[in-house]
């Protein structure tokens, strides 16, 4: 924590864009990557308010959108719950989202993160 808002940003991109590469490999079929598009997924748009993927947190992450640890899990967590909401829970995208969203919620637990930001410079 320094007193100077750049550096303070700086280092939560650093810290956002390092979650982020742990939460993809995660998902190595790509079901996340992208977002999800009304061609694949019949009436998505129409059942899912607020899509969210992993390029679009990307996104936000490079236009300084997080000013918050939080802000980034909320979206992360968005998306999984939208795979649940709009999947039944016997598909893989189901399956998928519901074991991503606890890797996710265990790596941004207090715990880890204690570890993970005494590694920052
Ligand atoms: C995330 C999700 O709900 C999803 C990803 C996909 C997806 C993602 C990449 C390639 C193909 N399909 C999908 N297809 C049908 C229904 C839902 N999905």
């Amino acid at each position: 924590e320094t007193n100077n808002p750049n550096e303070n940003r700086q280092t939560l991109q650093q810290l956002l864009t390092h979650l982020l590469r742990a939460l993809e490999r995660r998902d190595p079929q790509q079901l996340f990557a992208w977002p999800v598009t009304d061609r694949i997924a019949p009436n998505y748009s129409r059942l899912i308010s607020k899509p969210m993927d992993f390029e679009t947190i990307r996104r936000s992450i490079q236009s300084d959108l997080y000013t918050s640890l939080n802000a980034f899990v909320a979206d992360f967590k968005l998306m999984c719950e939208n795979a649940m909401t709009y999947n039944q829970p016997e598909t893989i995208y189901y399956k998928a989202a519901k074991r991503l969203l606890h890797a996710g919620l265990k790596l941004t637990g207090p715990e880890k993160l204690k570890t993970l930001l005494t590694a920052l410079p």
